[in-house]
């Protein structure tokens, strides 16, 4: 009776020792696999850091005035500039961008909304060997650059949603085995961090020495300090990471120092070579009207306002509160005669002849109007 007693007790005890036991292994092999994972990482970041310093003193008898020196694509660079894109003359910084970006050099570009950021990897991905991956935030967006450069006969096209089957059997087949000509590819960042399928086939391009740059378009979305942070953005540090010897190009029109030491940070791109141009355009300006309390006064006052100030059809921007309130807003305006196209729901931005309707959220009590010039 005794024996079995003590059986018991040291069966417990057993059983006890054991489940501590056991905890112990899991914390280990929770902690291995962090180390693993940590291993993992610091191997990459070595990698993109030895490839980094080469290339820094492969390049560092070259100052940035040398951007603007003579290279040996210059005159095909002209040659496509005016011929492809049908622009006489580069804008400020544009050749010395097109130039460091053609050097294999990463690039942060800071230029004002309209300035012709595009050219400065639509150009050099024309010019270079392979597939130019671009990324960009608004599928309007990247629905009028696709547009735009077919209009030019370049080869771009975009993988997002709205794709359908065959275009997108298409885009596999020439980023997996370069059939077909495409030369400038547009995602949105989620198809980045979210389709597997997509980043094998992002690296079958790359290992084959297919992959020509990456462009990060409205690059100020990376980071939680800019006005647009966009948290798909964030995963973007991984192009890098995987494609350390590809040229990455980022391109914003606002962007605060902290901003650019973030998205410089996010994106793994210590060493780019910085290109800020003036973000003054003095053709914009702000002018603030005390507004009813009556809505349809208000939606007169907007009527008015577009019809005196601009007769002959100009384009201009409306923002509003809310998607509903565009939609409500967008059709009194069809009602009184201004907006030529109706704004569609689905889609951020459109009617390019007439005003446009989008949505900000930053400015709940005010209408604002922008007209704007490009030129
Ligand atoms: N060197 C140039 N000469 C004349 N027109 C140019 C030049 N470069 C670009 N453009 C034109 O300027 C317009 C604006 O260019 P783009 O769309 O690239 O601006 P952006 O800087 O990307 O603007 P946003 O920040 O609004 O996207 C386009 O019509 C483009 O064709």
């Amino acid at each position: 009776m005794e024996d079995e007693e003590n059986i018991e007790e040291e069966l417990l005890l057993v059983e006890s020792q054991l489940h501590d036991i056991q905890g112990q292994i899991k914390t280990l092999l929770d902690r291995q696999e962090e180390l693993y994972e940590r291993q993992s990482q610091l191997k990459v970041l070595l990698e993109v850091s030895k490839v980094s310093s080469n290339k820094s003193n492969y390049d560092s008898s070259v100052t940035q005035e040398d951007w603007s020196g003579n290279f040996p694509w210059d005159s095909l660079a002209d040659d496509t500039r005016f011929n492809v894109f049908g622009i006489t003359s580069y804008r400020s910084n544009q050749r010395e961008i097109i130039n460091t970006v053609m050097s294999g050099r990463d690039v942060l570009v800071i230029m004002a909304a309209g300035g012709g950021k595009s050219l400065c990897y639509q150009l050099p991905a024309v010019l270079r060997d392979g597939i130019a991956l671009v990324i960009s935030p608004l599928l309007s967006l990247i629905q009028d650059q696709v547009m735009g450069l077919a209009a030019l006969g370049i080869p771009a096209y975009m993988l997002t949603s709205t794709t359908n089957k065959e275009v997108e059997k298409f885009i596999y087949k020439a980023l997996d085995k370069g059939e077909g000509e495409l030369k400038i590819l547009y995602v949105t960042p989620e198809k980045i961090s979210k389709s597997k399928r997509f980043m094998s086939k992002l690296e079958k391009c790359h290992h084959a020495g297919r992959l020509s740059l990456v462009a990060v378009d409205e690059a100020h979305c990376c980071s939680q300090w800019g006005h647009d942070f966009r948290p798909d953005y964030k995963n973007l540090g991984i192009l890098k990471i995987q494609f350390p010897s590809v040229p990455m190009i980022a391109l914003t029109a606002t962007a605060t120092s902290k901003v650019q030491t973030d998205l410089i940070e996010m994106l793994h791109i210590p060493k780019c070579i910085k290109f800020v141009s003036t973000v003054n355009r003095p053709n914009l300006f702000y002018k603030v009207y005390q507004k009813s309390s009556v809505g349809k006064v208000v939606i007169d006052e907007i009527a008015n306002f577009i019809s005196e100030s601009y007769p002959n059809n100009e384009s201009g921007i409306v923002y509003c509160f809310s998607r509903k309130e565009c939609e409500q807003v967008a059709k009194e305006l069809c009602d009184r005669g201004v907006l030529a196209e109706h704004y569609h729901a689905d889609m951020d931005v459109v009617a390019r002849e007439k005003v446009h309707m989008r949505y900000a959220h930053n400015f709940p009590s005010f209408l604002f109007f922008a007209h704007y010039n490009n030129h």
